[in-house]
């Protein structure tokens, strides 16, 4: 019998960043709702970057996240509502109000290198009784080994689960596989491994099948893809694959199939698409966040947003430093100029 796996879905969390951080409280009602109903088990829900993220350096977000997930807890049946933290930019004390709104996942996320600044967040997070998930971002940038000596500081400090995080879409397909058997050599019979795919190279849902096979337990995806970049793995398409390979997720892929349609797709404006400067993220290793910061900046400046991010990603910028893709545009304006 093959170890049943946990989908969470991140629609209305790695979505918000495709949204512009526009979702309504009916719009997270209305998805909370049909995922409780198709059976997925953990919803995320929070500001594109996580906790705190509202502001003029990420985008403001239409409605309160505390209000949005207490939405979702009361639209919720059966599915734990999970909030993102990037500490720093989310504290402590959004934590608590998160939990009082009955948030029970903390999903703790740091850059790949820097598992150590979760450790309160961690503790913090154990004390209020909630369970909890390290999210090691821009896992292309360092090696299996090294990846895995950041999941042990994670688990030490109190994670129950450590996700290996595309957040480029960068991974090809053995770079997934290593990595999440590293961290399953490392953590695995402490914790539990997670992957988080982004759809850049169109591989999250490839990904996820061989972070599955190497020992991987919990699977992100998005209804629709929605999510930074060209998206996220769509959670109907993880859903109706892992069932037709006999792979147990407890999600009914008929309800997955109508959530997308017929709750998400109504509203969307764009759906995800690997277009060029999604392509070039994937390529080029770029936080897929940073696509719409991309595109504003080009038509801001006049120059391609391809191009902003093939230079973001030769600079080797981390989430955080949004405001440098404002300086490479003028950069590339500036060149521009001078060479006519
Ligand atoms: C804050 C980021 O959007 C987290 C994430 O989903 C990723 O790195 O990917
Ligand atoms: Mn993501």
């Amino acid at each position: 019998m093959t170890d049943k796996i946990r989908i969470t879905d991140s629609t209305l969390r790695d979505g918000s960043h495709a949204m512009a951080h526009r979702f309504t409280e009916e719009q997270v009602r209305g998805v909370v709702h049909a995922l409780d109903a198709a059976g997925v088990e953990v919803i995320e829900v929070t500001h594109g970057d996580g906790l705190g993220g509202s502001s003029f350096n990420y985008g403001f977000s239409l409605e309160d996240d505390v209000r949005l997930v207490a939405a979702a807890v009361d639209e919720a049946t059966q599915a734990k509502i999970a909030v993102l933290l990037l500490p720093g930019l989310g504290t402590v004390e959004d934590l608590k109000l998160a939990h009082d709104a009955g948030a029970s996942v903390a999903r703790i996320a740091t850059h790949c290198t820097e598992a150590d600044v979760s450790l309160q967040h961690f503790a913090a997070a154990r004390d209020l009784g909630m369970e909890t998930v390290g999210f090691l971002m821009l896992s292309h940038r360092i090696g299996p080994d090294e990846l895995a000596k950041q999941a042990r500081i994670m688990v030490d400090g109190g994670a129950q689960c450590v996700y290996v995080v595309d957040s480029a879409g960068a991974l090809v397909l053995g770079d997934a596989q290593e990595r999440i058997s590293a961290l399953v050599k490392e953590i695995g019979h402490e914790a539990q491994v997670g992957f988080h795919g982004h759809q850049n190279l169109s591989l999250g849902v490839a990904n996820s099948v061989l972070a599955q096979q190497n020992g991987a337990r919990q699977i992100d995806g998005a209804l629709c893809a929605l999510g930074a970049g060209a998206g996220n793995s769509p959670t109907e398409v993880l859903v109706a694959t892992f069932e037709r390979l006999g792979v147990p997720t407890g999600v009914d892929v008929q309800g997955a199939l109508a959530a997308a349609d017929d709750v998400v797709k109504p509203f969307l404006h764009r759906l995800p698409f690997a277009d060029r400067g999604a392509i070039t993220q994937g390529y080029a290793g770029v936080y897929s966040s940073f696509l719409l910061h991309a595109e504003r900046a080009a038509e801001r400046y006049g120059v391609p947003a391809h191009e902003i991010l093939q230079k973001v990603g030769e600079a080797g910028y981390v989430g955080g430093q949004e405001d440098m893709i404002i300086d490479v545009a003028l950069q590339l304006a500036a060149e521009r100029e001078r060479a006519s």
